[in-house]
């Protein structure tokens, strides 16, 4: 017998954790995930967009227009940042997976853990000013950046103790 042809690819693999991980956040507009992966193709961090220990989702805004104390922006952690907090090594020369290119904040924290690749699928805030200062850091930096066209635009999971 054959092997399986229809398994998911490295780059899949990861990204659909990362995607999978971003399903944990109760940002309401956007989720986002991330997993960091080292240079052995062993996840080292994961994380996803939510508020720190101890703020409660229930107390905590998550508007994002109005007066600023009363949005979402002065609280939330960014999934990298959470990603990177959570990793269990150092971080040298990873790679991070995450769903949303990641904003100007994002781009130093990613840059000086020492990860050296950013594998994004959206890039929805192209052209805006947070947008541009991550690409000027990473280019100045030597941290590359590619969008994930996967082959794959669906990984279904199903939990059904049948499918397994
Ligand atoms: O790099 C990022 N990583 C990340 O986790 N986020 C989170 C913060 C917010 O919870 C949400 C962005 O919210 P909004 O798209 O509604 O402005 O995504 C946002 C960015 C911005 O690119
Ligand atoms: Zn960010």
């Amino acid at each position: 017998m054959g092997k399986r042809v229809d398994y998911i690819n490295w780059d899949e693999y990861f990204m659909g954790i990362a995607v999978l991980s971003g399903k944990r956040s109760k940002d309401p507009s956007t989720q986002v995930g991330a997993c960091i992966v080292n240079d052995e193709k062993k996840i080292v961090g994961v994380g996803y967009n939510g508020f720190p220990a101890g703020c409660s989702d229930e107390e905590f805004p998550w508007e994002r227009e109005g007066e600023f104390l009363k949005t979402k922006y002065p609280f939330v952690m960014h999934a990298e940042q959470n990603a990177i907090l959570n990793s269990i090594k150092r971080l040298k020369n990873c790679s991070i997976y995450v769903g949303l290119f990641p904003c100007h904040e994002c781009a130093k924290a990613i840059i000086q853990s020492g990860i050296r690749e950013v594998v994004y699928l959206s890039d929805k805030y192209s052209g805006t000013d947070s947008n541009t200062a991550s690409k000027m850091m990473f280019d100045a930096s030597g941290v590359r950046y590619r969008q994930l066209h996967p082959k794959k635009e669906k990984i279904e999971i199903s939990l059904n103790i049948e499918d397994i």
